[in-house]
């Protein structure tokens, strides 16, 4: 049954690409609203394929998704999702307000889009600090700037739940700090799942840390350290913080054998 403060739940879900090889098996997920997460796992763990499956362009095998206690299909129009960078053609020649319009498109979307959609793009650039590159071209634009248009078109559909793949990848640290303060921003008023392959990313003010390696496990942010994440990737993995304290909580990386595993 859907609990009401549930934004999604995932039951004994079942999923492989080829018959009898799950890459998730029997997981289970519940995020309550005011909730954010981050989920880790190693190259290959189905971090994509979860995303994949909350916004419906996967079934399940076996087991249920609700989102807003709806099929993930009838819920798609209130989820915004930024892709991995390297699914995207960057040279393609558009401009960023276009790309941006693109998170307007609606199931049967047939025509112009209209003042309203031009309205919410232009105030989605806005809110990313990037009103100003609404005319330029995108393949113009550095990693840093790409990456906030791509969040501003996920939120053009002003989504009550954000998906974001990977979004540190292929910006720099100074754009890195950037999107952080949006990000702490924009969880107040949404839940937002966001894959991450860095460990760092976990200290961020997320509530949940989401691992996933086939099984799914469930961490409180406070509760992840160093063992937990070990037992998730298989190996000794490095859990320095950005803020360059250690999750030992000595606060001394550079001397302390504990953070630098
Ligand atoms: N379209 C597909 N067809 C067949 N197998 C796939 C497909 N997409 C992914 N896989 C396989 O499913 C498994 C999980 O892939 P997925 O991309 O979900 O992992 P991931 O945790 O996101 O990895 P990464 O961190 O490298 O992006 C991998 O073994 C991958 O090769």
């Amino acid at each position: 049954m859907h609990t009401s403060d549930a934004i999604i739940e995932i039951r004994e879900l079942t999923f492989g690409y080829d018959a009898g090889n799950p890459v998730l098996d029997s997981i289970n997920l519940t995020v309550k609203r005011g909730q954010s997460g981050c989920i880790v796992g190693p190259n290959g763990g189905g971090k994509s394929t979860l995303l994949r499956l909350l916004l419906g362009l996967l079934t399940p095998d076996r087991g249920t998704i609700r989102i807003f206690g709806e099929s993930p299909a009838a819920a798609r129009l209130r989820i915004g999702y930024m892709p991995q960078y390297h699914q995207l053609d960057g040279a393609f020649p558009i401009t960023a307000l276009e790309v941006v319009l693109q998170g307007r498109i609606r199931r049967g979307f047939w025509g112009w889009y209209t003042a309203a959609d031009r309205a919410a793009a232009m105030a989605s650039l806005e809110e990313m600090g990037i009103a100003s590159l609404a005319p330029r071209s995108f393949a113009a634009l550095s990693g840093g700037q790409r990456q906030r248009v791509l969040i501003a078109r996920a939120l053009a559909c002003e989504p009550q739940l954000l998906l974001l793949d990977e979004p540190t990848a292929n910006i720099d640290p100074g754009a890195e700090e950037q999107f952080y303060a949006t990000l702490n921003i924009l969880r107040r008023r949404m839940t937002v799942l966001t894959v991450s392959h860095d460990l760092g990313f976990v200290n961020r003010e997320i509530d949940l840390v989401i691992c996933v390696n086939r099984q799914l496990t469930v961490h409180q942010a406070g509760a992840f350290n160093a063992e937990t994440a070990n037992a998730v990737y298989h190996h000794e993995v490095n859990l320095i913080q950005h803020d360059h304290s250690c999750f030992c909580s000595c606060k001394h990386p550079e001397e302390c054998g504990e953070g630098r595993k």
